[in-house]
């Protein structure tokens, strides 16, 4: 950061954490006055730009939406603290500008976005080879076990989601917008929240590798069915063909069948999953009937996450059930 001396207000040092303090006019110098050019989407918190300092590195500007309410002290203690969690599979916290009314977070840029803009797209999905969907699954848990155990301050990511799974220019996966809703810090049952994001974590692997969203309410093909049928892994994603590792493939559907099952102590922790995706040879138990799972947005735009076997056809927000096969 030598070279952009200058460009920063000052530098937040004495916290053990190098987080830089950018002024306005860096930022909108960086991201051409936020313009709609250099936008690369919008989410709950807020839009995020593009943009490009002056040692051409390249940013990622995430303008939180000025509901938000926080004071500047506030505001920096929780960036400070997001600022601290550093891992290969998490989205890395640059620092942050606070301008009278506006805040914003300013993060490594990752070329490739989201998981999603693959995923969910004809063309782009057969990039994502099987080898490369099974290394994201796999590289995915490792974050949310760092947020859980490892960082000290056991943040829940409430809002886990294939456009919060960003991806390098080597296609590795790494969680985004975590400690944004909440950081977590007691007060609610650890091993019942732990086992919530594992639900979250079920539907995305789910969604990688059937390329689909798990959007719809009941699904008359559901992923439950066929795999009672023995055919679950028709679901796969039809861009590979045959060209993936059935028996890896088969472990994953298993593992995210766990993870969605009803009763939370059903379900595995984020530590069982990645034993279970690592030793391949392990036996599993048997799932029972996974529930339907919905996100609620709720007041703060935060997504939350609750289970039903009840009628979901009452619910107005969004649903998601289990998969559909094609
Ligand atoms: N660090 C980044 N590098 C590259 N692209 C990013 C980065 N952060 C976010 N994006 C892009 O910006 C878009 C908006 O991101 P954001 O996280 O705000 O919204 P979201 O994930 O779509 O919704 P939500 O706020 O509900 O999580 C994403 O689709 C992603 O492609």
């Amino acid at each position: 950061m030598k070279s952009l001396e200058g460009s920063f207000m000052e530098k937040d040092i004495g916290k053990n954490v190098d987080l830089d303090v950018f002024d306005l006019s860096t930022i909108a110098a960086a991201t051409d006055h936020f313009s709609p050019s250099n936008k690369l989407g919008e989410g709950g918190f807020g839009s995020v730009y593009k943009g490009k300092l002056l040692n051409e590195q390249e940013i990622a500007v995430k303008r939180l939406s000025q509901s938000s309410g926080q004071g500047m002290q506030e505001f920096k203690n929780e960036v400070t603290l997001i600022a601290k969690l550093q891992h290969r599979n998490l989205v890395r916290l640059l620092g942050y500008c606070f301008h009278k009314e506006e805040k914003m977070l300013v993060y490594e840029y990752l070329p490739n976005k989201g998981l999603d803009s693959f995923i969910f797209d004809q063309e782009k999905a057969s990039l994502l080879d099987w080898k490369k969907r099974f290394h994201i699954i796999q590289g995915i848990v490792p974050g949310l076990l760092y947020l859980h155990h490892d960082s000290r301050l056991r943040i829940i990511h409430r809002d886990l989601k294939a456009s919060n799974v960003l991806l390098d220019s080597d296609l590795n996966p790494k969680i985004s917008d975590f400690g944004l809703a909440k950081i977590f810090r007691g007060g609610e049952d650890e091993a019942k929240t732990h086992r919530v994001v594992g639900t979250y974590f079920g539907i995305l692997v789910l969604e990688i590798i059937s390329g689909r969203k798990n959007n719809s309410y009941y699904q008359k093909d559901s992923v439950w069915d066929l795999w009672k049928q023995d055919k679950v892994l028709t679901i796969v994603d039809s861009s590979l063909g045959d060209s993936f590792d059935a028996h890896e493939a088969l472990l994953c559907i298993h593992v995210a069948i766990l993870c969605v099952q009803e009763l939370a102590s059903d379900r595995p922790t984020m530590t069982n999953v990645a034993f279970m995706l690592s030793n391949q040879e392990t036996m599993l138990p048997s799932p029972n009937q996974p529930a339907f799972i919905f996100r609620q947005l709720n007041h703060s735009g935060e997504l939350g996450l609750a289970s039903t076997c009840g009628d979901v056809g009452s619910i107005n927000n969004e649903t998601i059930t289990i998969l559909q096969a094609r």
